[in-house]
C-alpha cells in the first residue's frame, strides 16, 4: 500500500499510520528512515533527519505504549555510521545522525522501556550506493568537499541493501532497547554505545 507521508508534518504521519491499520492490521512496528544529505538546507536536513524521526517515536510511543492502553512494540531508528563517527564530508548530516543515536539510547533508556513497552533501537549502516549518496554529492557545502566524498565513497566496499535488511531483522528480533547496531561491509553487524 502507498501513502502519501511527509514526515515534518504531523497530520500526514497520522494518516499514513492510519491507512496503514486499516489496510494491512495492527501496526507494531515503525521504521523511521526518510532521510536526505543536503548541507545547503541545513534547517531542512534537521527537520527531516532528526525532526521526522522525533514526530514518528513520539507517534509510535501515544499509539503503541501501554501507559496509552496500546499493545507495546518496536522502533528503529535508521542512523548511520555518522551517527558514531565524524563523517567530514556531511558536517551537518553527521550531526542529525548522531542526535539520532543519543536520542535512541535516551528514550530506549528501560526507564522509558518500564512505562511504555516499546522498544526504540537504532541501526547504523555504513554507505549503500543509493540517490542519497549521488544528492549529498550534489548538495555538499562546496564543489570540493562533494569531490572528496565522491572519491572517498568510490574506494569503499560495496555494501548491499540487502545486508542492511539482514542486520535491521537481527536488530530487531534480538536486539534491547537503546540498541544501536552498526552495520558495515563484510563485517559481522554489531552494537556500539551500551545505554547508562
Ligand atoms: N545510503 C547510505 O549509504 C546510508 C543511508 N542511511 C540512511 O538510510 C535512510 C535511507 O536512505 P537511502 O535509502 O540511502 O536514501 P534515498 O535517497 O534512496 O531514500 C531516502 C528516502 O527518503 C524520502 N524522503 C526525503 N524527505 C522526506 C520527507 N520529508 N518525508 C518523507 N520522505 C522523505 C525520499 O523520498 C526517499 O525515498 C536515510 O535516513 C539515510 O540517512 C544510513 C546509512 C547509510
Ligand atoms: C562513515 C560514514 C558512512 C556514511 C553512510 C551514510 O550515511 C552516507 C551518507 C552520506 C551523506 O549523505 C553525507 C555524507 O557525508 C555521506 C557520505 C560519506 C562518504 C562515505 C563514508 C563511508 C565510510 O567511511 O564507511
Amino acid at each position: 500500500m502507498f501513502a502519501k507521508c511527509d514526515v515534518t508534518q504531523d497530520e500526514d504521519f497520522k494518516g499514513a499510520w492510519d491507512a496503514a491499520e486499516e489496510n494491512l492490521g495492527p501496526v507494531n512496528v515503525l521504521i523511521n528512515n526518510a532521510g536526505i544529505g543536503n548541507e545547503k538546507k541545513w534547517e531542512l536536513t534537521l527537520n527531516i533527519n532528526v525532526g521526522g524521526y522525533i514526530r514518528g517515536t513520539m507517534l509510535a510511543l501515544e499509539r503503541l505504549g501501554r501507559n496509552q492502553n496500546g499493545s507495546g512494540g518496536t522502533v528503529i531508528n535508521i542512523s548511520s555510521v555518522a551517527g558514531v563517527k565524524p563523517v567530514p564530508f556531511g558536517p551537518v548530516y553527521c550531526a542529525t545522525k548522531y542526535a539520532i543515536v543519543g536520542f535512541t539510547r535516551a528514550m530506549g533508556h528501560d526507564l522509558h522501556l518500564a512505562r511504555t513497552g516499546v522498544k526504540i533501537q537504532a541501526l547504523c549502516p555504513s554507505l549503500v550506493k543509493t540517490d542519497l549518496l549521488t544528492d549529498s554529492v550534489k548538495n555538499a557545502i562546496s564543489p570540493e568537499v562533494g569531490a572528496a566524498m565522491a572519491k572517498y565513497a568510490e574506494g569503499l566496499k560495496e555494501m548491499t541493501v540487502e545486508t542492511v535488511a539482514g542486520a535491521l531483522v537481527k536488530l530487531l528480533t534480538e536486539g534491547k532497547s537503546g540498541a544501536c547496531m552498526v552495520v558495515e561491509a563484510e563485517k559481522e553487524p554489531y552494537y556500539v554505545n551500551d545505554s547508562v
